[in-house]
């Protein structure tokens, strides 16, 4: 494959990426697929790999184990011609705090030897208008607000077209009017035909924005795939109202119904392959008085609780 050919498929592609600091392995065999043209949520709680898997990605660190490609070329070995067509927002970058936006755009533009300095006007001005700074461009950086310095550190990332972006927890420490505007900002270079991988320890903030989630548990991915096929990986529930509890349950669980709970004036479980259609009669035959009857697919949000653990805080 040579750099600049569209003959990849993966925007990233990982294969047993593993890090390990000392004897404590931060990242397990991880194997992302990131389609070409995906948004790609890096979902998980704060601990769970998701910084050092990026930060390999980029080749910032060292993998101990396993390989990857970005945009079809192996890495490290060719990061020298594919990293200029990455953008990355990882530990973003330091911002000098008594120069403007615009001034320290233009020194790390003049910084980057990628950059030509002809176009260096057009291309911070064009980058701060990509992220809705161009106004507050003359303002010195201490004056920002901690959405004003990230949507200027997703403004450094830009000032080059790129094919490919990585932004490490963007959304962080943001209020929800400037979550509002990363989101927005991310859906519109995807529109514009960038891949897009975008970590959060929050699902709540990606959601509505991704096509594609991968999905982070002490240092492994344990889900990955098109939002849709997760959300549909989830378990269907059924649910019964009846002032006999205990022999719903039974009756449940003779019909194929597993994780049968008992909750008050109601029996929950998994309904696995059991056919709808048959549960109610199987109650009434039981002499189960049927008060309420439910199936509901498992909400994307109960499926990452249960993916991730307890405290994974899906709230936002
Ligand atoms: N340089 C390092 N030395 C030792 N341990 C590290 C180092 N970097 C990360 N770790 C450990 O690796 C684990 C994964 O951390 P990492 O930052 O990748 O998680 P994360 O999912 O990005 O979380 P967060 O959202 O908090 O950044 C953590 O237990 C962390 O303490």
């Amino acid at each position: 494959m040579t750099s600049g050919l569209p003959g990849y498929e993966a925007a990233i592609r990982s294969r047993g990426l593993t890090k390990s600091f000392g004897d404590q392995t931060a990242v397990q065999s991880v194997d992302l697929e990131v389609p070409k043209g995906a948004v790609y949520g890096f979902v998980g709680p704060n601990g769970s790999g998701k910084t050092t898997t990026i930060r390999m990605l980029l080749d910032l660190i060292r993998a101990s184990g396993g390989e990857h490609e970005l945009l079809g070329l192996p890495m490290p070995a060719r990061s020298g011609e594919v990293l200029g067509r990455v953008g990355s927002l990882v530990e973003g970058p330091a911002f000098h705090p008594y120069l403007s936006g615009h001034a320290n755009l233009t020194r790390l533009d003049a910084a980057d030897r990628l950059s030509d300095p002809r176009t260096a006007k057009r291309r911070v001005s064009a980058a701060l208008d990509r992220v809705g700074l161009l106004a507050a461009g003359r303002k010195p950086y201490r004056a920002y607000s901690l959405g004003m310095r990230q949507r200027l550190a997703i403004a450094a990332a830009l000032r080059e077209p790129r094919e490919l972006l990585v932004l490490d927890e963007p959304t962080n420490g943001l209020d929800p009017q400037g979550t509002r505007e990363v989101r927005s900002l991310v859906a519109s270079l995807a529109t514009a035909g960038a891949t897009v991988l975008i970590s959060s320890h929050l699902l709540s903030e990606v959601q509505q924005i991704c096509t594609h989630l991968g999905v982070m548990r002490a240092g492994k991915l344990v889900a990955q795939g098109p939002l849709a096929e997760i959300r549909a990986q989830g378990d269907t529930r059924v649910s019964v109202e009846t002032d006999r509890v205990e022999d719903a349950a039974r009756v449940l669980r003779s019909l194929g119904v597993t994780e049968v709970r008992l909750d008050g004036g109601r029996v929950q479980g998994v309904l696995n392959d059991v056919v709808v259609a048959r549960i109610v009669p199987a109650l009434v035959e039981n002499q189960v008085p049927v008060l309420g009857f439910g199936v509901a697919a498992q909400s994307l949000e109960d499926r990452f609780v249960e993916l991730t653990g307890e405290g994974f805080d899906v709230s936002g």
